[in-house]
C-alpha cells in the first residue's frame, strides 16, 4: 500500500531563509515526489518566482493573505486539488507536500485548519528555519516567531557563514528543547536532513535537559500526574490546558498511559491542538507526563488555573509545586 504523504509545514520567521532551503531541497534528487504550497502575505510572489526558477515542481501559490488567518480553507482545497491532480496524472503519488508559510503566520491555526483532510491520513510535520544572526531579537520582540519555533519539531540553523551559532541554539533550546536542533554548515546536506529528517525527530523525552538560558516570556513547564489521577484526568487535562491557555499554550508533547497498560499513548499538540494520542510501543519504559511550552505564564499561574486537577506543575527550575491547591 502507498504510505500517506507528509505534509511538512515550513515555518520561520521573515527572512530566516525558508525559500533557499527549499530552493537547496528542490535541487536534490530526493525532492522527487514534493509538491510545494507557498503562501506571501504580498501581492508580488517573489518566493513563487525564485521557487518556479528551481524547475520542474508541481507548486500551489496563496498569495495576498496570510495562511494562518484568512486562507485556511483555500488550503485545504490546495492539498486536495494537488493530490487527486496527480492522482489523475498517472505519475507516483507524491511523498511530501511541503507548504511554505509567510514569515508572520502561526503553525497553530495553520495545522488546525488542516482537520477536513484527517480522512486522507497526512502525516504533519513542522519544520521551522531559525536565522542564527537575528535569532534573539526576533524572539524576544516577535511572538510570531517564538510560536514558530516551539511549534517545530525540527529546528534547522541557516546562515551559519555569518554569525556563531551557539547563542541561537541556546535560545532554541530555551523556547523548544523538544525539538531537533539542525545545525548542518553544507546547506545540501541541510536540507536534505530538514525535509528528509522524520526519523532524526525524538518521540517525546521527558527527561530533558535543563535549558541553557531562560527566555523572558516563554517557558517549559512539565506536568506530571497524581497517583489518584484517572484515565478521565488524563483526557480533561489536555482539554482544560487548552482552555485555561489559550493562545498562550505554544505546544505539549509527552505520555500518557491508561492506568493498567503498558504501551504509552504519545500526546502532542501545536497551539491548542491536540493530535489523536497514538500507542508508542517502543517508549514502554517512558515515565508519564507532558512538556508544555507556553508564553507568559508560570507553573504557578498553571497549578491554580487547572483547579483541583491531579497534577503536579512543575518548571524546570523550580521544585514542583503541590499537587492540588489548598
Ligand atoms: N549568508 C546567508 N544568507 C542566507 C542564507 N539563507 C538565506 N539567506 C539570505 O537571506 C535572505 C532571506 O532569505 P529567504 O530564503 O528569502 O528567507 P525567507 O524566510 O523565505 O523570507 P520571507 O519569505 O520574506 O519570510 C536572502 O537574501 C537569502 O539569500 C544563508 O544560509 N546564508
Amino acid at each position: 500500500m502507498t504510505p500517506s504523504p507528509e505534509f511538512i509545514l515550513l515555518t520561520g520567521f521573515l527572512g530566516s531563509g525558508k525559500t533557499s532551503l527549499l530552493r537547496d531541497w528542490l535541487g536534490l534528487p530526493e525532492a522527487a515526489d514534493t509538491a510545494l504550497i507557498v503562501n506571501e502575505a504580498g501581492e508580488i510572489n517573489v518566493d513563487g518566482a525564485i521557487l518556479a526558477e528551481a524547475g520542474g515542481v508541481p507548486m500551489a501559490m496563496l498569495a495576498n493573505g496570510c495562511v494562518c488567518c484568512s486562507l485556511t480553507s483555500d488550503l485545504v482545497f490546495t492539498i486536495r486539488a494537488l493530490l487527486e491532480e496527480r492522482g489523475r496524472s498517472g505519475l507516483p503519488p507524491f511523498r511530501r507536500v511541503v507548504l511554505e508559510s509567510s514569515g508572520l503566520s502561526r503553525p497553530g491555526p495553520i495545522l488546525r485548519s488542516l482537520a477536513p483532510l484527517a480522512p486522507l491520513g497526512l502525516r504533519v510535520r513542522v519544520v521551522a528555519t531559525c536565522d542564527a544572526s537575528q535569532a534573539a531579537e526576533r524572539a524576544a520582540h516577535f511572538d510570531e516567531a517564538a510560536a514558530q519555533l516551539a511549534a517545530a519539531g525540527t529546528v534547522v540553523f541557516t546562515k551559519l557563514d555569518l554569525r556563531d551559532v551557539v547563542e541561537a541554539e541556546a535560545l532554541v533550546a530555551s523556547i523548544n528543547p523538544l525539538a531537533t536542533r539542525l545545525v548542518e554548515p553544507d546547506r545540501a546536506e541541510r536540507a536534505r536532513r530538514a525535509f528528509l529528517a522524520g526519523a532524526d525527530e525524538a518521540a517525546a523525552r521527558l527527561d530533558l535537559p535543563e535549558p541553557p538560558l531562560a527566555h523572558p516570556r516563554v517557558g517549559v513547564l512539565r506536568l506530571s500526574f497524581a497517583e489518584t489521577a484517572s484515565w478521565e484526568d488524563r483526557l480533561d487535562l489536555m482539554e482544560d490546558l487548552a482552555a485555561f491557555c489559550g493562545d498562550r499554550l505554544l505546544r505539549v508533547k509527552g505520555f500518557i498511559r491508561r492506568p493498567g497498560e503498558e504501551v504509552p499513548l504519545l500526546v502532542q499538540a501545536v497551539g491548542t491542538l491536540f493530535s489523536p494520542p497514538v500507542p508508542l510501543g517502543g517508549a514502554a519504559q517512558a515515565p508519564e507526563g507532558l512538556v508544555v511550552i507556553a508564553r507568559d505564564l508560570s507553573a504557578a499561574e498553571l497549578r491554580a488555573g487547572l483547579g483541583s486537577a491531579p497534577v503536579h506543575v512543575a518548571s524546570f527550575r523550580d521544585t514542583p509545586l503541590a499537587c492540588s491547591p489548598a
